[in-house]
């Protein structure tokens, strides 16, 4: 068999690929940022083109710079940012729209309509997920309902929707030439529209917002063979194997298989998944309920997942928006030019804010201003601002599954930063530990494609791979814990209640 699986890594600031060798280290990389389009305040899109473009592009650059070809690659596996919504035309493969971005909050008034029928509770114990712009259901609606033509196509059966695993898909195994139409488990419940118990679409859910089945890919498990690349691609023949919504996929690569394990990723947000095994847990506090990974015909395992909008995007705000530092890894630099925050908090709820408040009326805030804070101390606010928000989603896993968190495993970009997580270890009270690879996300991927084709034997084999690299231990003393956190939580406070009819 050959030496390597390949991981595409579908992000939300860029793709890559990745190819492994069977320990689970990174072999090589491939990566290119696409563009991030905001056509209005609150609005989010990817041009799903440049998306498909870039993840031909990383594969080669990947390949070439092991000097591998297709031969060398066991399988491939797809990861992606999740939610993201792309509604192509199947006869001509071309986008009816630009992807709208799991980021986006235009579709709030579809939220609303919804709503209005028995409040954002209205489909949660079906799907896990309470209605809020975040999920692609709303998304696909308002495609349907602003693009003109989009609604009588689809109801033709012409249209085809994905998150962005299922347009790499159906691309990379052919497109209009049968491409597969499919998805896996995990992505699908993050759309609506799938039940849990069931894990198939749900007809009601999907009358109730008009959209039609037959725009909606298969639900396929997260580990399976679901076509071959085709042979356009320099990956021709080569089985796709696995695909995972990428928080899960960290959640797997970080070998968090069983339940009451956890991990929480610093990328663009922050996402925390508690894997609650063959159970579904409905949360008390603010949490989602999402599948966490299901392996071919074996039983699924669910999760609670605590998802924070703006995090890493929060620093490259700092950086694109402000100025105030050229690259994100200058904001550590910036914040340890002074001792504290000054008495600055900043609460980023540029999208409103997402767990546990899910408060859509939210708008971001920088408080507690005065001629003392300067750059350094907003650089330290912002920095802080990742880890209170994980404080909190810590804080409503503990309440929901009657535990506490012993340490959290961590992965994602913004582990780089070190006084990021001494901050968070201080502001947590417990451990925080990165393993050796951080790519926690393409591995995730990687692993769901070998088990499928028997290049790992089972999970065994994998969590064998887990080593730690480095560990944070918390050293802050209880009273200014308890100080820092109250204020946040006023903080927090501040945002609220601040978009109405005439605010965008
Ligand atoms: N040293 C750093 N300190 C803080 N944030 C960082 C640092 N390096 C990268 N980031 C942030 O991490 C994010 C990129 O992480 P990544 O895991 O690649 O994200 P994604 O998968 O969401 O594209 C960016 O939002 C960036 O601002
Ligand atoms: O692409 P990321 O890492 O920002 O992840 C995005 C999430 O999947 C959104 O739910």
């Amino acid at each position: 068999m050959a030496d390597y699986i390949l991981a595409i890594d579908q992000g939300t600031t860029s793709s890559r690929a990745i190819v492994f060798d069977k320990r689970g280290s990174i072999v090589s990389t491939g990566q290119l940022e696409h563009e991030q389009i905001f056509p209005k305040a609150g609005w989010v899109e990817h041009d799903p083109k440049e998306i498909w473009r870039n993840t031909g592009e990383v594969i080669g650059q990947a390949l070439g710079k092991a000097n591998l070809t297709r031969h060398d690659i066991a399988a491939v596996g797809i990861t992606n940012q999740r939610e993201t919504a792309v509604v192509w035309d199947r006869t001509t493969g071309e986008p009816v729209y630009n992807a709208i971005v799991w980021q986006d909050t235009r579709t709030q008034s579809i939220v609303d309509r919804l709503a209005a029928d028995g409040g954002v509770e209205r489909f949660k114990q079906q799907v896990g997920l309470p209605l809020a712009t975040y999920f692609s259901g709303t998304k696909i609606v308002w495609i349907l309902e602003n693009v003109p033509g989009a609604r009588e196509k689809a109801e033709a059966g012409d249209l085809l929707f994905g998150t962005t695993d299922t347009w790499v898909l159906w691309n990379l195994t052919g497109g209009v030439d049968g491409g597969v139409h499919a998805t896996d488990v995990t992505n699908a419940s993050r759309t609506m529209f799938m039940d849990l118990e069931t894990l198939q679409w749900d007809d009601e859910i999907l009358a109730a917002f008009g959209v039609p089945r037959s725009m909606l890919p298969e639900i396929r498990s997260s580990s399976e063979v679901y076509g071959v690349a085709n042979e356009h691609s320099l990956l021709r023949e080569t089985p796709i194997a696995g695909i995972l919504g990428d928080q899960q996929a960290a959640t797997f690569g970080q070998a968090a298989f069983e339940a009451g394990e956890a991990k929480n990723t610093y990328g663009t947000g922050n996402f925390l998944i508690f894997n609650t095994g063959e159970e579904i847990v409905h949360s008390k506090n603010g949490l989602l309920t999402t599948v966490g990974y299901k392996l071919g015909d074996q039983p699924v395992h669910y999760a609670l997942e605590g998802s924070i909008a703006v995090t890493g995007s929060l620093i490259q705000w700092l950086r694109d928006n402000l100025g105030i530092i050229s690259s994100a890894a200058e904001v550590e630099t910036l914040a340890k030019s002074v001792d504290d925050n000054g008495g600055a908090y900043f609460v980023p709820a540029f999208s409103g804010l997402f767990a546990p408040y899910w408060r859509p009326d939210a708008r971001g805030a920088l408080v507690g201003l005065t001629r003392y804070v300067n750059k350094g101390h907003i650089a330290r606010a912002a920095l802080e601002a990742i880890a209170f928000q994980t404080r909190d989603v810590v804080e409503a896993v503990n309440a929901d599954a009657g535990i506490d968190l012993t340490e959290l495993r961590v992965d994602g970009g913004a582990t780089a930063n070190d006084t990021l997580l001494q901050f968070q270890a201080d502001i947590l009270g417990v451990p925080v530990v990165r393993p050796v690879v951080a790519e926690t996300t393409a591995l995730g991927a990687a692993y769901a494609a070998g088990l499928a084709v028997g290049f790992w034997a089972d999970l065994d084999d994998l969590a064998k791979n887990w080593q730690e690299d480095r560990r944070w231990t918390p050293s802050m003393d209880d009273a200014e814990q308890a100080r820092l956190v109250r204020n946040w939580k006023k903080a927090v406070t501040k945002t609220l209640d601040w978009v109405d009819d005439d605010v965008l």
